[in-house]
C-alpha cells in the first residue's frame, strides 16, 4: 500500500517595511525590516524512504529540480540524518514565484524543520537556521517561526508581536529579480537605522519601492489603485504589494474589486508560524 503523504504548511511573509542601511563587503546589504508572518502559504508533503533517494514529486515550472530550494534544503540536511534517509517531497504551490513574500525561503524552512523531525536529526532551530541562511537570507525567519524585526542581512531576529491586521496581497504578472534590484546603482542604501522600540508603520518605507515602481510600471499602477482603499506598500523586492485592513470583510471587498490582470489573496497577520503550531513547537 502506498504510504500516506504528511502535509505541512509553508507560510508567506510580508516585509511591513524594508530599510537599507548599507552594504557589506560581500555585496549583501545591511537592512532593517519587520517580517510579518501570514496564515496563508504553500503546503509541502513528505513521504520518507530508507533508500537514500531524495526527489520532488512534481516540478515547479521553470525551476530545475536541483535548483529547487525544497530539494536543496533536503540535501543540506542529509549529512545529519541516518545514512539511507530519503524522501519524496510534494509541493502544493499557492504563492507567486519571486513575489517578495518568501515562497521559496519558506518552503526550504518547512523542509528543514519537518525532515529534522521525520529523519530524527535532532538539530535545534539555531543549527537549522544556520543551514537555512546558506540557502537564502530569508530562510532563518521561517525556521524560527516568529513575526520579528530583522537586521544584518535579515538573519538577526528580534521576535515581536503585532496587532491583528488583515492584508490584501496582490501581485502583477511580472517577475522581479531580487539580485537585479540589489545590484542597481539607483537603489538607496543610506537610510539611518531606526530604534525598533519606536517603530510606527507610517514612519517607515520600503527602500526598493521607488526603484521598482520606475522599472516595473505594473507595480506602480497596482499601488496607485490600492492606496485609494487602504495604506499600501510593496513587500521585499516586489513584485507583490499589500494593503492593511483592520477588518477581514473590508480586505475581502477590495479583493473582489481587484482588476483581473492581478492575482491576490487575503490573509491574517500572525505572530507564530502555522508550521510551528503544526509541529507542536511553541517557541523557537
Ligand atoms: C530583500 C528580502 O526579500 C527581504 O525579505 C530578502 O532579504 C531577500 O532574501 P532572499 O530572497 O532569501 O535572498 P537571497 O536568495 O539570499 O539573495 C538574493 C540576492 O539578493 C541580494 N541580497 C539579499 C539579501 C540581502 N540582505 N542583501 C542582498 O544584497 C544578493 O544580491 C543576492 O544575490
Ligand atoms: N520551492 C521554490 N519555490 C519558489 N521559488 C523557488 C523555489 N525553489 C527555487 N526557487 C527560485 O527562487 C526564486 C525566488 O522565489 P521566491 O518565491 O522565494 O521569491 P521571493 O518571494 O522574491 O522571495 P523573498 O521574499 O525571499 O525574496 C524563484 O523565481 C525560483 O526561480
Amino acid at each position: 500500500m502506498a504510504e500516506k503523504i504528511k502535509w505541512y504548511p509553508s507560510p508567506a511573509k510580508l516585509n511591513l517595511f524594508l530599510h537599507i542601511n548599507g552594504r557589506y563587503e560581500n555585496g549583501y546589504h545591511q537592512l532593517q525590516s519587520l517580517f510579518q508572518l501570514l496564515d496563508y502559504g504553500d503546503d509541502i508533503g513528505f513521504v520518507v524512504n530508507h533508500k537514500n533517494e531524495i526527489n520532488i514529486a512534481e516540478q515547479i515550472s521553470g525551476v530545475p529540480e536541483h535548483e529547487n530550494l525544497v530539494y536543496r534544503a533536503a540535501i543540506a540536511l542529509k549529512p545529519f540524518a541516518a545514512e539511507k534517509s530519503g524522501c519524496t517531497i510534494y509541493i502544493n504551490k499557492r504563492l507567486p514565484l519571486g513575489g517578495g513574500i518568501g515562497g521559496g525561503s519558506s518552503n526550504a524552512a518547512t523542509v528543514l524543520l519537518v525532515l529534522n523531525q521525520l529523519w530524527g536529526c535532532n538539530l535545534d532551530t539555531f543549527a537549522l537556521a544556520d543551514i537555512g541562511l546558506a540557502l537564502g537570507a530569508d530562510v532563518p525567519i521561517f525556521v524560527h517561526g516568529n513575526t520579528a524585526f530583522a537586521e544584518g542581512v535579515g538573519e538577526v531576529l528580534l521576535p515581536t508581536t503585532t496587532p491583528e491586521k488583515w492584508y490584501l496581497v496582490a501581485t502583477p504578472n511580472v517577475a522581479i529579480s531580487t539580485k537585479a534590484i540589489f545590484t542597481s546603482v539607483d537603489l538607496p542604501r543610506n537610510t539611518p537605522k531606526i530604534d525598533f522600540k519606536t517603530y510606527r508603520f507610517e514612519e517607515t518605507h520600503n527602500d526598493c519601492q521607488t526603484l521598482v515602481e520606475k522599472t516595473h510600471k505594473e507595480v506602480a499602477n497596482l499601488l496607485q489603485w490600492l492606496v485609494h482603499y487602504a495604506p499600501s506598500r510593496m513587500t521585499g523586492t516586489g513584485a507583490s504589494v499589500f494593503a492593511v485592513f483592520d477588518a477581514k470583510e473590508n480586505a475581502d471587498k477590495v479583493l473582489h474589486l481587484l482588476p483581473e490582470c492581478y492575482t491576490g489573496f487575503v490573509a491574517k497577520g500572525v505572530n507564530l508560524s502555522g508550521l510551528h503550531i503544526a509541529l507542536g513547537m511553541q517557541h523557537s
